[in-house]
């Protein structure tokens, strides 16, 4: 039976297996001199800084620089990032701890002298330590230690949700009393911190009540609920008796269940059937009026506190809260603020009238933390007298400014408005209603988040979560599932939304809208982390014809998204949005059909590493989705913190200003962020994670041609020699299978704001495409590859060492994965598998070993339907036999998601599989491996005639290839 190669082919196999060898030799004898490795020489005239030099002299080397420079890149982060990481290795937090490092280094160096494999040893145990921090009012902020998740129960399969509206969530209980603390083993502490709302005016979602007292052992599940929250109560302004408390404990039964939800400006409605109790208190409340067609009764948002309170008072009746009613704490008419004089109402009022035309002094309020706020004003007597009359005034010699406790703010606005000469901007009505607890009393302590109840969550995701995504799932459901989740880059955004869905399950069928590229990705997440789902549960959406609703999970493209039938916008009640500032511009068709969704989804979890990439009108959207009453305007959020201007041609909203208050208001309200300093014990070295590529990404040619290849396998071969060729051919489809696919998730990776990361690929046509694509991008890059000789790896590596742009290390796998110091980046991509897993954990080591202060973001491309079925489980189990002789990591699998992936039990599958371990485990010569490599790029090189060719042609983002000579090919086989 034939290989499949032509005779040319293997001619010219056979070529480069001796050219290949000529070239071994010379690199040992290299290796003998001391010219390969960390040390080695500089080229003459090249200074480690000088790129353009460097350009000159190497092909290899063309660093473009972008027009502009991002005054908000993650750089500027990283290196922020890089200066604080320097406890790092001190802590041994980094798996294996510095001696591990060195060890790894040596036996890098072990390696280029082709001694020993598998070097690297990483322990997959996370360690946990705590980690003390301070926030601007002195508020110690820690991290978490264990918690006991011990008793969650294991949920069943999850069945298509009948009724989407079905209340379904469990509930929230903190343990609130101190004494609560003291009897668990161990407690955790937030890194953020809320002020509770006066007992009686938390309005809390009835299904997610929280309870304030302390836990009972039947309430706490056993020791599911850890006491992480301390919160205090504030000085009741309405009355006793929690909104929660009340209503936990109403029974089930002779109860009449509903609702408050928004009507129209400033007022809202109660959706109820009838309750002759509750009928008494609507005729009590003042701002009472009756809609005749809808048969409601709707209340002004002013007396929602106080009618929540009556209404939860009563036996009969359960109702749940306003989404977003937490913001009105310490808004009930008729509430005064403390020592102003001031109600609500006149507050608002007065926020609302503050402009004097003839004003003479003009400044305005802005939050500086989150219990005090400053005022910005040019000198004036009289305004230093009203600053003298408030108790909690501050003068800031630094900045000149005077800062007053939030509890002043009435008074002194109150005071302000008695001032016909002076004019000052009140803070924004977001600020007020999200901060009006410490309006209402500064005195009011800080307290933790309640812990959520995840009991309804398959344990499996609840007991995976580190302390600090623990914390994020608590702040999703403490708002209701509706959060902007930023936190950095690798810190597993995926898991913590996949738990916060799954807490809200009932609500389900859920939409997770993605870049296209990770839509499979996601697909493998959800069952990875809750095995209760059935297989057939995730529906990933290929084309715009895909029926959108087919699944209780439905992943889409943004793109796929605009293609949508409009009429679905209130199908799904549960909404994530993966890297969420893709609807950064209200003007794209992604942002339109993505908003509406949004606004009519109860939850809305939006996941972003960079929520705004350069500027703070990219948030506005983002915020709109989350709390759409924030800002209904985007001319008032431009105005306070976009340094709105009125040019000839109209408002330029492009600048920023307040931005201090934005973060303050937004961490207080919607957004949770956390930066891997700010975790970093908590994080494993290395955190894997499976991209798996769409199946469309492969053109009809290239994928018939590896079905073609893969039914040759499995009728299988006369002698050793064809199988290996055969395989080899294999895997050079799949090279040119997956370029489409790749070069989008590096565009993607681009787009999201990562800033350095190295590509790691083995064929030619891989690494030229993904060249070709940096270029046409104007994206500074290296490119590391057999041809690049010892001098000038050193001069590159130093230069992407040094490099304060966004920059790509294009990286040979088999040329350039040991002996390279890469250790600025923290993400490492690998466009293609290989079966020796030594080379790719070398691979992963250009980046994490000494000078890494960060967890190292491992990201593995992988396409289904090509050879990637088979390396991937191959890997795996190499790994584990090595790891079972102590000679490598024990579970490899272990650190990264999609462990599942591998191939179907069909039996032609097992014949490759058999043929792939049987071709690649016996050949135990490492040189072997790579002169086999080397040669069978070649046949990948001239080939062309081959599928790649019209697929390219077919593609518009990446662009035909040169056709290229044999004897190029061989000098530069990678
Ligand atoms: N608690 C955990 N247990 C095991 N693996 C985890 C955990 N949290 C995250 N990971 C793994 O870490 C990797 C990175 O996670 P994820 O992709 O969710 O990060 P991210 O914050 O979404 O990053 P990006 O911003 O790059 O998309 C994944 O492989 C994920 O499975």
């Amino acid at each position: 039976m034939s290989s499949g190669l032509t005779e040319e082919q293997k001619k010219r196999i056979e070529e480069n297996r001796q050219k290949a060898l000529a070239r071994r030799a010379e690199r040992l004898a290299a290796q003998r001199d001391g010219q390969v490795g960390i040390a080695g020489p500089q080229v003459k005239g090249q200074s480690p800084g000088n790129w353009e030099n460097s350009k000159q002299e190497n092909n290899h080397v063309r660093f473009i620089s972008q027009d502009q420079r991002n005054p908000h890149s993650p750089a500027e982060q990283k290196s922020y990032l890089q200066k604080n990481y320097n406890h790092y290795s001190a802590n041994q937090q980094m798996a294996g701890s510095h001696g591990e490092q060195q060890k790894n280094c040596s036996e890098d160096a072990k390696q280029a002298s082709g001694i020993k494999q598998f070097p690297t040893t990483i322990p997959n145990s996370l360690s946990y330590s705590h980690q003390q921090n301070s926030d601007a009012d002195g508020q110690k902020h820690r991290q978490q230690a264990l918690i006991n998740l011990g008793t969650f129960q294991q949920p069943t399969c999850y069945p298509p949700s009948k009724n989407p509206a079905e209340p379904s969530h469990p509930k929230l209980i903190d343990n609130g009393h101190p004494d609560g603390i003291k009897d668990l083993q161990s407690w955790s502490k937030s890194a953020i911190k809320y002020v509770s709302a006066p007992s009686s005016a938390t309005p809390s979602d009835s299904e997610t009540l929280i309870n304030r007292s302390r836990p009972t052992e039947s309430q706490g599940g056993g020791g599911a609920f850890q006491a992480s929250a301390k919160v205090q109560k504030l000085p009741s302004s309405a009355g006793a008796g929690s909104t929660s408390e009340a209503a936990s404990h109403k029974k089930a039964n002779n109860v009449t269940k509903g609702k408050c939800v928004k009507y129209g400006e400033g007022r809202f409605l109660v959706e109820i059937g009838y309750n002759a109790e509750l009928i008494a208190v609507f005729k009590k409340i003042p701002s009472k009026s009756y809609d005749p067609t809808m048969k409601k009764w709707n209340f002004s948002l002013e007396d929602y506190i106080s009618f929540m309170e009556a209404a939860n008072r009563l036996s009969s009746v359960i109702l749940e809260p306003l989404e977003g009613g937490e913001n009105m704490v310490g808004l009930a008419s008729g509430s005064r603020f403390s020592d102003s004089g001031v109600d609500v109402v006149s507050l608002l009022k007065m926020c609302k009238n503050w402009k004097k035309p003839s004003a003479l002094v003009k400044g305005k309020c802005v939050l500086i933390s989150r219990f005090r706020f400053e005022v910005d004003i040019g000198y004036s007597a009289e305004v230093i007298g009203v600053f003298k009359q408030m108790n909690s005034r501050n003068y800031d010699a630094k900045t000149r400014k005077w800062n007053f406790l939030l509890e002043d703010y009435p008074k002194l606005v109150k005071m302000f408005q008695s001032l016909a000469s002076v004019q000052v901007e009140p803070l924004p009505e977001a600020v007020v209603q999200t901060f009006a607890a410490q309006i209402q009393s500064s005195t009011s302590q800080t307290t933790d988040l309640p812990e959520a109840d995840l009991s309804v969550v398959d344990s499996k995701i609840v007991t995976s979560l580190m302390p600090f995504q623990r914390e994020g799932v608590n702040f999703a459901i403490f708002r209701n599932g509706r959060l902007l989740l930023a936190d950095d880059m690798g810190l597993g955004k995926t898991i913590q939304a996949i738990c916060v869905a799954a807490y809200y399950r009932k609500e389900w069928p859920l939409l997770v809208v993605t870049p296209s590229s990770v839509r499979f990705t996601w697909a493998e997440a959800f069952h990875r982390w809750l095995p209760s789902l059935c297989p057939g549960s995730t529906n990933v959406i290929v084309t715009g014809k895909d029926n959108l609703t087919g699944s209780l999970i439905n992943i889409i493209s943004f793109d796929l998204l605009s293609k949508m039938d409009k009429q679905l916008k209130n199908t799904f009640q549960v909404v994530i949005i993966d890297e969420s500032h893709y609807l950064k511009n209200v003007k794209t068709a992604r942002c339109r059909a993505a908003m509406p969704l949004l606004k009519a989804a109860r939850r809305v979890i939006l996941l972003s590493g960079t929520p705004a990439m350069s500027r703070p009108m990219e948030l506005y959207t983002q915020i709109a989705a989350v709390q759409p009453d924030f800002f209904p305007q985007f001319h008032t959020f431009g105005l306070r913190y976009c340094d709105a201007k009125q040019m000839p041609w109209g408002w330029d909203y492009s600048g920023s200003s307040n931005l201090a208050e934005l973060k303050i208001l937004l961490e207080e309200s919607i957004m949770i962020r956390r930066l891997k300093s700010d975790v970093l014990s908590q994080l494993p070295a290395k955190q894997r994670k499976m991209v798996v590529v769409s199946p469309e990404g492969i053109n009809a040619k290239t994928k018939a041609a590896l079905a073609v290849e893969a039914k040759k396998m499995a009728k299988g071969y006369g002698n050793k020699q064809q199988e290996k060729e055969a395989l080899l051919l294999f895997y050079n489809r799949t090279a040119e299978a997956k370029i489409h696919s790749v070069v989008e998730y590096i565009l993607e990776l681009l787009e999201s704001g990562k800033d350095k990361f190295l590509v790691f690929a083995h064929h030619k046509i891989m690494l030229d495409a993904i060249v070709e694509e940096l270029e046409k991008k104007r994206v500074e890059y290296i490119r590391i590859d057999g041809s690049t000789s010892s001098a000038e790896r050193q001069s590159l590596c130093q230069k992407f060492q040094l490099s304060e742009k966004q920059a790509v290390a294009v990286l040979s796998l088999t040329a350039a994965n040991m002996g390279l110091t890469l250790s600025a980046a923290d993400l490492v991509v690998f466009a293609e598998l290989f079966w020796n897993p030594g080379v790719l954990i070398q691979a992963e080591d250009r980046a994490h070993r000494i000078g890494q202060t960060s967890s190292v973001n491992i990201h593995y491309v992988v396409a289904k339907g090509t050879a990637d079925d088979f390396l991937w489980p191959m890997i795996q189990e190499k790994i584990k036999v090595l790891g079972e002789a102590g000679l490598s990591e024990t579970n490899f699998s272990s650190t990264a998601e999609s462990t599942d992936y591998c191939p179907k039990p069909d039996p032609k599958q097992k014949t490759i599989f058999e043929l792939f371990q049987r071709t690649f485990s016996d050949c135990r010569d490492d040189d072997d491996e790579l002169l086999l490599l080397e040669a069978a790029d070649a046949c990948c090189e001239f080939d062309s005639g081959s599928d790649f060719q019209d697929a390219k042609e077919e593609r518009c983002s990446v662009s035909s290839p040169k056709k290229r000579r044999i004897e190029e090919s061989s000098e530069s086989v990678t």
